[in-house]
C-alpha cells in the first residue's frame, strides 16, 4: 500500500530504463521500479528497441482483428441474404424458423462488429511476462492483456481480455505475492501505434535478458491532463481496486472511501466484470447505474463503451422515472421534506383523496328508479376500493361498489338484473368519467399547490411551516414548467399508490349515444367539467418549448418501474429515503454495487436514509471494500482539503495521496466588489498552466456575476455550483468564497470538501474579507 513517504514528484515521471537487479521502493501494487537511470543514450536506445518489439506484437494483433472484423461483416451479409423470402405457405414457415436463426446471426454479428470498432483504441494495454516456459520453447511465457480477447487461426489466444481469469494476475500480482510474474508491463498506445512502454517488476533479479523501463504505469497516468469525461483505468487497475471489481455478483457490495479514491471509476469496471462474468443474465436482466445529476453521467458515459460494453442503462437521480426528467434542485428545505420518509404518509392520503371538482353526489335513474347516493357514501365506497385496488386500475371494482350501493337502497326486483342495469348504464358510465378519472402521479402532486389541500394531507406529520413550504415549492414547478430531481422520486411513489394510467380504448359512439351522453346535465350529473383531470397528453408535433408550463409538466407519459439484474448507485451518501425507495422499486431482486463516501453527504437525516437503504437492498449479504489512497488530487491539494474537512468532520474517511506536484494551492482574499477580478485572473492562471478542463465552483450567491468567466474564451472553463460538482473532476478548480459555500448548503463544510477535493493538479481558493 502507498504510504505518504512514497510520493514521487510529477518531475520524477520521465521514462527511465534499468537493469532490475536492485532493489525495489514500496508503491502501490507493492511493486516498485527501479530508480536508477542508466546512461541517456543507451536509455532511448533501450527503450526505442522495446517498443518496437511491442509494436511488431500490436500489429499482428491488429492484422488479426481486421480479418475478424471482415469475418464479422460476412456473417451479418450472409445473414440477411438468408431472411429475403418470397415464399409462402409450410415453406415460409420453415424460412421463418430461418429467419430467428437469422437474427441470432446479424444480431451477434452486428455487435461484434461494433465492439471490434470501438475497441480499436489501445486494444492491447499490458503485458505479463511468467515464470514459466512458453509455449514454442521460449524460456518464458509472455502473456498480453487487452479490452478484448483475440485469438489467431488457430484459436490460440493472442490477447486476453482484462476481465479473464488468466488476466487477474497482472492486477494481482506484487513482489510480495508474485503470482508466478517476473515483469508486469504496460503498453501506452495511441491507436495502433505503441508509443511508450511502463515496467513493474515483481521479483528482486530480473533474468540477464530482461529489460525493465519506465518509471510506473500508474504515476504516468495520474500525472496526465484531464479531460471532460473520465476515462478508464484499465491499463492501471490496483490490486484492492481489483478485488472490488471482481468480487462476487451475489448480494449487496459496498464501496467506501474518501474522495479521489476511485470508487467510481472502480464501480464501472465492476459492471463491464460483471457483463463479462454472466453475460446472460446481466445483459438480458439489465444493469442500471444511478448518478446524482447529468452532469455526472455525461462525465462518465464513455467508460463502459471504452471497455466494449453499451448494453448499460445510465440514469441520473433525476431521470429515473420513464417519462419525467428532472435537472432543477430545489431549496435545501424543501428537498429535506421532499425526501423524509415522512412523505409517504402525505402521498397516500393525497392518492386517497378525491379529484378536485368531482361530483360529489350521484343521481341518476336506472332501471325506473331515481338512485342518489350522497357523499358519506361515496366517501365510503372511494375509501374501501382504494384500500384494495390502485385506483387507475380500479374501475370495475368501483362500478361494482357502486352498483351495490345503489341496490341497497331500494332492493326491488330482480337483484343480478338491476346490479347488470346499472352497471351498463350511460348516466353511469358518465358519472364515473368524472368521479373516477385515471389521475396521474404529476396531477396529484400539482394539487398540493393549495396549501389548504397540503395542510390536510400533512396533519400530524408535516411540521409548523412545512406544508406552505411544500404548497409554495409545488407553486414554483407549476410556475417553471419543470419538475425538480427531489420531486421525481415522490412521482414515483404515487405512480406505485395510483397504477400507471391506462391507454383508454378508442370511442365509437353511435349518434343516438351522444345525444343521451350530452342530455345528461337534465340528471343533475353533469355539474361536473367535461374534461379530464388527468394527464393532457401533448400532441408529438408540438415540441415541448412552445407548451405552457402545466402541459411541459404533464408532457410524456410516466412508466411503471423497470426491474434490473444489478443496480449500481454512486454517490449513495446523498440519496434522500424517498430516492433508495425509488431505486428499491427497479432493484427488488436484483444484485448491488453502492458507491459512497459519508464526509461528503449533503442528505441531513443520515439515519433515515440508512434505514430507506437497507429496506431497499432487502435481506441480501452485504460485503464492503474500503478504498484508502486518492489518485486524484495532488497531495498540496488535499492536505488542504482534509484540513478544512477535519476541523468540523474529526471521523471523517481521510485517505493519502499519491502524487505531489510541488505547488501550493493559490489563496486569496478580497472584499466583494474585487471578487469578480480576483476569480477572473486565478482562471487565467490556470488556463495558461494546465491542458485541460477547468471549473469555477461558486455558491449561488455569485454565479450570476462569475457566469461570464470563460478564461478568454478557451473552451475549457466552466462555471458550477458545489453541489453539481459531485462525483466530478478537473485538471484545475477556482474555489469562489468558501464561506458562503458551507453557509448556503445543508451538508454545510462537507459540501464544500467535496469542492475543495476537484482539483487533479491545481487549485485556488478566493475568500472574502
Ligand atoms: N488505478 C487507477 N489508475 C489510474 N487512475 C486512477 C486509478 N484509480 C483511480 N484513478 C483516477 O482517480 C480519479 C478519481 O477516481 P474516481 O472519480 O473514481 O474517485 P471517487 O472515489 O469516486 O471520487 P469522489 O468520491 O471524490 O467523487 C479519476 O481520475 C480516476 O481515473
Amino acid at each position: 500500500m502507498t504510504r505518504p513517504e512514497d510520493l514521487r514528484t510529477e518531475a520524477a515521471t520521465d521514462e527511465v530504463v534499468h537493469r532490475a537487479d536492485h532493489p525495489q521502493p514500496d508503491f502501490e501494487h507493492d511493486a516498485g521500479h527501479d530508480s536508477e537511470h542508466g546512461s541517456e543514450h543507451g536509455a532511448a536506445h533501450e527503450i526505442a528497441k522495446e517498443i518496437a518489439h511491442e509494436q511488431a506484437y500490436v500489429d499482428r494483433v491488429y492484422a488479426e482483428l481486421a480479418k475478424a472484423a471482415r469475418r464479422a461483416g460476412l456473417v451479418e451479409a450472409d445473414g440477411l441474404a438468408r431472411g429475403r423470402t418470397d415464399r409462402t405457405g409450410d415453406v415460409r414457415d420453415e424460412e421463418l424458423t430461418g429467419l430467428f436463426e437469422r437474427d441470432a446471426l446479424v444480431f451477434n454479428a452486428a455487435r461484434r462488429r461494433t465492439t471490434l470498432e470501438s475497441q480499436y483504441e489501445g486494444l492491447v494495454f499490458g503485458r505479463l511476462d511468467l515464470d514459466q516456459p512458453g509455449p514454442e520453447g521460449e524460456p518464458r511465457e509472455a502473456r498480453y492483456i487487452g479490452r478484448l480477447g483475440v485469438r489467431d487461426d488457430e484459436y490460440e489466444p493472442l490477447v486476453i481480455d482484462w476481465r479473464a481469469p488468466a488476466a487477474a494476475p497482472f492486477y494481482r500480482a506484487t513482489p510480495v505475492e508474485p503470482m508466478g510474474v517476473i515483469r508486469r508491463r504496460v503498453l501506452r498506445c495511441k491507436g495502433s501505434e505503441v508509443i511508450g512502454v511502463e515496467d513493474d517488476l515483481m521479483v528482486a533479479e530480473a533474468p540477464d535478458d530482461m529489460v525493465v523501463v519506465g518509471d510506473g504505469a500508474l504515476l504516468a497516468a495520474l500525472t496526465r491532463s484531464r479531460g471532460t469525461q473520465m476515462r478508464d483505468i484499465v491499463a492501471t487497475i490496483q490490486r484492492h481496486q481489483d478485488e472490488a471489481i471482481r468480487a462476487q455478483a451475489r448480494g449487496v457490495t459496498e464501496i467506501t472511501g474518501g474522495p479521489g479514491t476511485g470508487k467510481t471509476v472502480v464501480a464501472l469496471h465492476r459492471a463491464a466484470y460483471l457483463l463479462y462474468s454472466d453475460r446472460r443474465r446481466f445483459e438480458s436482466g439489465g444493469i442500471l447505474v444511478v448518478g446524482p445529476s447529468a452532469a455526472y453521467t455525461a462525465y462518465i458515459e464513455r467508460v463502459l463503451p471504452s471497455l466494449g460494453e453499451e448494453s448499460v442503462t445510465m440514469r441520473s437521480l433525476g431521470d429515473v422515472v420513464d417519462g419525467v426528467t428532472a435537472v432543477r434542485l430545489d431549496s435545501p428545505a424543501a428537498a429535506a421534506v421532499k425526501g423524509s420518509l415522512r412523505m409517504r404518509r402525505v402521498l397516500a392520503r393525497a392518492a386517497h383523496d378525491a379529484v378536485p371538482d368531482a361530483p360529489t353526489t350521484f343521481r341518476a335513474f336506472v332501471a325506473g328508479r331515481a338512485i342518489r347516493l350522497d357523499p358519506p357514501v361515496l366517501d365510503r365506497i372511494r375509501a374501501q376500493v382504494l384500500r384494495n385496488h390502485q385506483r387507475n386500475h380500479a374501475l370495475p371494482a368501483v362500478t361494482r361498489a357502486l352498483a351495490e350501493a345503489a341496490w341497497a337502497t331500494h332492493r326491488e326486483g330482480e337483484r343480478d338484473e338491476f346490479l347488470d342495469a346499472f352497471e351498463d348504464h350511460l348516466e353511469v358510465e358518465a358519472f364515473l368519467r368524472q368521479w373516477w378519472p385515471q389521475v396521474d402521479a404529476r396531477e396529484v402532486l400539482l394539487w398540493m399547490t393549495d396549501g389548504a389541500r397540503v395542510r390536510r394531507y400533512g396533519q400530524g406529520v408535516l411540521a409548523a411551516g412545512e406544508a406552505e413550504l411544500l404548497a409554495d415549492s409545488f407553486t414554483r414547478t407549476l410556475e417553471t414548467g419543470e419538475w425538480s430531481v427531489a420531486d421525481v422520486a415522490l412521482i414515483d411513489d404515487l405512480t406505485s399508490r395510483l397504477g400507471v394510467v391506462q391507454d383508454e380504448p378508442a370511442e365509437e359512439r353511435g349518434f343516438y349515444e351522444i345525444e343521451e351522453y350530452d342530455d345528461l346535465t337534465q340528471y343533475g350529473v353533469a355539474e361536473v367539467r367535461a374534461t379530464r383531470q388527468g394527464a393532457a397528453p401533448a400532441t408529438g408535433r408540438q415540441s415541448q418549448r412552445t407548451l405552457d408550463p402545466r402541459d411541459r409538466l404533464m408532457h410524456g407519459r410516466i412508466g411503471g418501474p423497470e426491474e434490473y439484474a444489478h443496480v449500481l448507485v454512486d454517490e449513495a451518501q446523498d440519496l434522500s429515503p424517498m430516492q433508495w425507495r425509488m431505486l428499491g422499486r427497479r432493484g427488488r431482486h436484483s444484485s448491488w454495487t453502492v458507491v459512497g463516501d459519508a464526509a461528503q453527504a449533503s442528505w441531513p437525516d443520515a439515519a433515515e436514509a440508512a434505514r430507506a437503504r437497507s429496506e431497499a437492498f432487502g435481506s441480501q449479504e452485504r460485503r464492503m471494500f474500503h478504498m484508502d489512497t486518492n489518485y486524484r488530487n495532488a497531495r498540496e491539494i488535499f492536505d488542504y482539503a482534509a484540513t478544512v474537512v477535519r476541523a468540523e468532520v474529526p471521523d471523517a474517511d481521510i485517505p493519502a495521496a499519491v502524487r505531489e506536484t510541488g505547488v501550493q494551492p493559490m489563496e486569496v482574499t478580497v472584499d466583494t466588489a474585487g471578487l469578480v477580478a480576483a476569480a477572473e485572473a486565478e482562471v487565467d492562471r490556470w488556463v495558461d498552466e494546465v491542458e485541460g478542463s477547468i471549473a469555477v465552483v461558486a455558491p449561488a450567491e455569485h454565479a450570476a456575476a462569475l457566469a461570464g468567466l470563460t478564461g478568454t474564451g478557451s473552451g475549457r472553463v466552466q462555471v458550477i455550483d458545489p453541489m453539481s460538482t459531485k462525483g466530478l473532476e478537473y485538471d484545475a478548480t477556482v474555489i469562489v468564497d468558501p464561506d458562503e459555500i458551507t453557509a448556503e448548503s445543508p451538508g454545510g463544510v462537507r459540501v464544500l470538501y467535496v469542492a475543495l477535493t476537484r482539483a487533479a493538479h491545481r487549485m485556488s481558493v478566493v475568500r472574502v474579507a
